[in-house]
């Protein structure tokens, strides 16, 4: 039976939105209303389509509906892939008053997003995550883009959707790897911003590992609250939503490192949480023990606890220098002052960060 669960807003003005998050919403929920004019372009993958996409287009009644179906993968996040969504959307005559509509993970999202903000200078687009990780972050946000070979998310642009449709059923078939992937960035939230809500993921972790659709829905909601917050309060990151690339420094270089696709975006924010709350040890900013419960924590999710192998601190130190975060040249880390309170520092000793770094690499 399709039920409403909770509703959010993203308050950003005229730019403000909602989040719907329920269970069996796809293809009974009615998006009409956020459609501007007669034409959709669902944007999807070869694993959701055979999935999801008839659903979705019940979604859409009495409107235009196209789709484009995208090659499933990290690696794909890239030129290439964005440019069927153009042709896609040339060949169909979609005119600037058409939609977008994001079904699938990140990658599918951050894609459609993207393509939805350069297409004939910005058209509307809509998410509906289907992976826990895009239901709990990249949906929200309005953060788009692609990769580069040199480094991850290094094209792309601010674009909100119009509103996150999250169906919380669509979890029942995700493999097991991408909901501990998923849950990296629900523990994120707990350790940046929200000590009540780790505790309680402490609590439930077990029942989340098992995808116990209750707990589901509570992390969901809660980890979307948070990113909402943070997001109303900072849209482009001048400032505050750094936080939110807790673990993001370390883990992006090793996604880099890895080769695209081959440790997934939440498996490498994992570690580099790890590494980062060993480094804010290091700096005297949280006890040995908050160090051991961010890492007991994140290995309780599933998550792996120490980078690839054969990645050196070099190759760190090298693809850290490529980070969007830093600032002439300096490198800026998001460390935790306490746990449940993240800070965006580029102060840390740099003796600290070679201790972190010879510490984790094998
Ligand atoms: N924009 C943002 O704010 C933001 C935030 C976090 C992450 N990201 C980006 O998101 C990406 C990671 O997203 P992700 O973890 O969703 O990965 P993903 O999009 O690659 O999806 C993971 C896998 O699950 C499959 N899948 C999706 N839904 C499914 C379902 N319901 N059942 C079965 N399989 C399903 C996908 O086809 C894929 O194989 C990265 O590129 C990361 O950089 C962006
Ligand atoms: O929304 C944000 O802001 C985030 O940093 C969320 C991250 O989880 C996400 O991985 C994001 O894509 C990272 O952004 P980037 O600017 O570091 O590429
Ligand atoms: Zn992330």
């Amino acid at each position: 039976m399709s039920r409403i669960l909770h509703e959010l807003n993203v308050d950003l003005g005229d730019r403000s939105y909602p989040i719907v998050i329920g269970q069996q919403l796809l293809g009974n929920y009615d998006l009409t209303p956020w459609v501007g004019g007669s034409q959709v372009m669902i944007v999807t993958n070869e694993t959701v389509a055979p999935l999801y996409l008839e659903r979705a287009i019940r979604s859409f009644p009495g409107l235009q509906v196209d789709t484009v179906v995208l090659p499933d993968g990290e690696q794909y996040k890239d030129w290439g892939t964005l440019n069927r969504i153009f042709d896609a959307l040339l060949e169909k005559r979609h005119s600037r008053k058409t939609t977008l509509v994001a079904l699938g993970g990140g990658v599918v999202g951050d894609m459609t997003g993207f393509a939805a903000a350069c297409y004939q200078r910005g058209v509307p687009f809509i998410q509906i995550p289907t992976t826990l990780l895009s239901q709990v972050d990249s949906s929200v946000g309005g953060k788009t883009g692609i990769n580069h070979p040199l480094g991850k998310n290094m094209i792309g642009a601010f674009h909100q959707p119009d509103v996150v449709l999250i169906d919380t059923a669509s979890l029942t078939t995700l493999p097991s790897r991408e909901v501990s992937a998923g849950l990296a960035e629900v523990i994120k939230y707990g350790l940046i911003r929200d000590l009540d809500f780790l505790a309680w993921l402490e609590a439930e972790m077990e029942r989340l590992v098992a995808l116990d659709s209750e707990a589901l829905a509570e992390a969901i909601y809660r980890s979307c609250r948070c990113k909402a917050e943070v997001v109303a309060l900072d849209e482009r990151e001048g400032g505050l939503r750094a936080i939110l690339n807790l673990g993001h420094t370390f883990g992006h270089a090793i996604e880099t490192f890895a080769g695209y696709g081959n440790w997934l975006h939440g498996e490498a924010v994992g570690t580099g949480m790890i590494m980062a709350a060993d480094l804010s040890a290091r700096e005297g900013m949280i006890s040995d023990a908050d160090e051991r419960r961010v890492r007991d924590i994140v290995r309780r999710a599933g998550l792996p606890a120490r980078p690839p192998e054969g990645m050196s601190p070099d190759d760190f130190m090298a693809l850290m220098a490529v980070d969007k975060k830093n600032i002439d040249g300096k490198l800026r880390l998001v460390l935790l002052a306490h746990v449940g309170q993240a800070v965006v520092t580029a102060d840390s000793k740099p003796e600290n960060l070679t201790e972190t770094l010879a510490k984790f690499c094998r």
